[in-house]
């Protein structure tokens, strides 16, 4: 099994940051070059808040950059909790505002039709920036969530699914593990000890009980893992 780059070796967050800065800028430059655009999905989460902030004073063609998200949290796009909020606050101004962007919730209660329009997307994904849960949980595909299994379907035809997590607060909106692994490039950000731990165990096999380990323990689509203390 072929094991994913693991750069864990940033001493400080400022060199973390501007490693993967430079890769999603080289990964969506890449995708303008060759196709005339690019698709950038996003996690939410505390995480992502410092890498949003510089990714939006990047020189990209962002008018030809579609951005959405890995996963949301089925609230209003305004809740404190919500990934779109997060998005637009922190990626979607400076030089980013001329990106174009999807939101998972376009109906605030009534979680059927959001996910109608969210499996709607057809643009390409060239790139998934993800985070990891304590728990192992990836984008939102929550260990002992009841549609894990159904998230989990290689073969599963629908880019997003509903998931309840067990644990956590929210019904979510999840792209599926067969999504994630049509991506052109996954991206997964970590910091911390205890998240070291499980990135490291999740790389020995792939279980339900680490749902990340899907994504680090396969070799079809190349994966940087972005680790600091
Ligand atoms: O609930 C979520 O959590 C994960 C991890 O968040 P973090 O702040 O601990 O990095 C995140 O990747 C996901 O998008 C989010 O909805």
């Amino acid at each position: 099994m072929r094991r994913p780059e693991l750069q864990y070796d940033f001493d400080d967050q400022k060199d973390y940051l501007n490693t993967m800065v430079d890769k999603v800028s080289s990964v969506l430059a890449n995708a303008i070059e060759h196709t005339g655009c690019a698709g950038l999905a996003v996690s939410g989460g505390r995480s992502p808040v410092p890498l949003f902030e510089r990714l939006s004073l990047e020189a990209l063609p962002w008018e030809k950059i579609h951005i959405t998200l890995v996963d949301e949290r089925f609230v209003p796009p305004d809740h404190p909790d919500s990934n779109e909020r997060l998005v637009r606050t922190h990626l979607l101004k400076n030089r980013a505002r001329q990106a174009r962007f999807t939101g998972l919730v376009s109906h605030p209660g009534d979680l059927a039709l959001c996910l109608q329009d969210a499996n709607r997307q057809t643009h390409a994904i060239s790139l998934a920036v993800l985070g990891m849960g304590d728990d192992g949980h990836t984008a939102s595909l929550f260990p002992e969530a009841p549609q894990l299994e159904q998230a989990l379907d290689t073969q599963a035809s629908h880019r997003y699914v509903h998931v309840s997590p067990a644990h956590a607060p929210h019904e979510r909106i999840s792209m599926t593990l067969a999504a994630l692994l049509a991506s052109g490039h996954l991206l997964l950000a970590i910091s911390g000890p205890h998240k070291r731990r499980i990135a490291e165990q999740a790389a020995l096999q792939a279980t339900p009980r680490l749902p990340v380990s899907y994504l680090i323990s396969q070799s079809g689509v190349p994966l940087d893992v972005y680790w600091h203390p």
